[in-house]
């Protein structure tokens, strides 16, 4: 199995600990990778800055006639499904399809999958273009999994438990042969067999616009210096941005969403080996 790049070009063996967590990340600061973003208005502003202060280079990029180019000089592809249109949608496909002609990994967040037909038909084409990785809330994982049954969607909030859809990220990712990671107050990540929880965060988390969108993208870049190890990669990607999160409500007298947006940023910046070691937890469940 290949081996993720440490900050010298050396081999890491990614593992479900804080000091493996704090290694790649280390490794994506050294590689800086180019992380090509099509994603929705909402999340354009934060989705970039939170790239940007975690040592990645974000672009954001949805022209058909450009896209296929701009995947080829890129490491990494995240594609978005939120403020949904139809020439968005073609241009995120012809990226999927060219990122995996290409062996680039590629990333998938379904937001709001479920609240329309239309929509939930959308992600489902994107799914079929063989993603390394699909990011979701609950409630979009299993409405990706056709499995939303009564518990419905709130627009692109979740209405269920992270736990509520474990099954469901299984099934599909068994199914699509790739890793899909719900996230929730405890972020569960799987290959389909393997099981790992990643109990970092915080709830105010939601309150912020597109910080789930964020996320997936920081997902987006732990792969390129991952390459084999999509599902501790996005383990560790997870830690690191609910872990900051965490350090960030230390920052602010009376943390509220509004603070936090900019403490997120500022920890993702400043973080050093110490806060990680401590502070990740990640578990590999089964
Ligand atoms: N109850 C919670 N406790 C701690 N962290 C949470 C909670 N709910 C969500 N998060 C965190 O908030 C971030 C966004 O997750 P979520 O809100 O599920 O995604 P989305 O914004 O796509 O709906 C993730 O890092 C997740 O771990
Ligand atoms: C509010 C909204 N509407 C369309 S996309 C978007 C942002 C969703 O961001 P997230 O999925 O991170 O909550
Ligand atoms: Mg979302």
């Amino acid at each position: 199995m290949a081996a993720a790049s440490g900050p010298q070009g050396d081999q890491l063996q990614l593992e479900a600990t804080s000091e493996s967590c704090w290694q790649l990340w280390q490794a994506v600061r050294a590689k800086r990778p180019l992380v090509h973003c099509i994603t929705n208005f909402v999340s354009m502003d934060i989705m970039a800055n939170v790239l940007l202060a975690a040592g990645c280079s974000p672009a954001m990029a949805h022209s058909l006639d450009e896209v296929e180019s701009f995947v080829t000089i890129s490491s990494a592809l995240l594609v978005n499904m939120g403020t949904l249109s139809s020439d968005w949608v073609a241009a995120k496909k012809l990226a999927a399809k060219k990122a995996v002609e290409l062996g680039k990994p590629w990333v998938l967040d379904p937001v709001g999958c479920g609240a329309t037909p239309v929509r939930t038909a959308s992600c489902l084409d994107l799914l079929a273009c063989r993603p390394t990785v699909v990011r979701g809330n609950a409630s979009e994982v299993l409405a990706l999994a056709g499995a939303a049954g009564s518990s419905g969607v709130k627009g692109v909030d979740s209405t269920a438990a992270s736990g509520d859809a474990v099954e469901a990220a299984k099934s599909l990712a068994s199914k699509h042969g790739c890793v899909v990671a719900v996230s929730g107050e405890v972020d569960y990540v799987t290959d389909g067999q393997a099981l790992v929880a990643v109990r970092n965060g915080s709830p105010l988390l939601t309150l912020i616009t597109a910080a789930g969108c964020s996320l997936t993208a920081l997902i987006a870049a732990f792969l390129v210096v991952a390459p084999g190890q999509p599902l501790m990669a996005t383990s560790h990607a997870l830690a690191v941005f609910g872990l900051a999160a965490e350090e960030g409500l230390q920052l602010a007298p009376r943390p509220g969403p509004g603070s936090l947006r900019v403490a997120l940023l500022d920890c993702l910046h400043l973080m050093e080996r110490a806060a990680v070691v401590e502070g990740a937890r990640i578990e590999v469940v089964s």
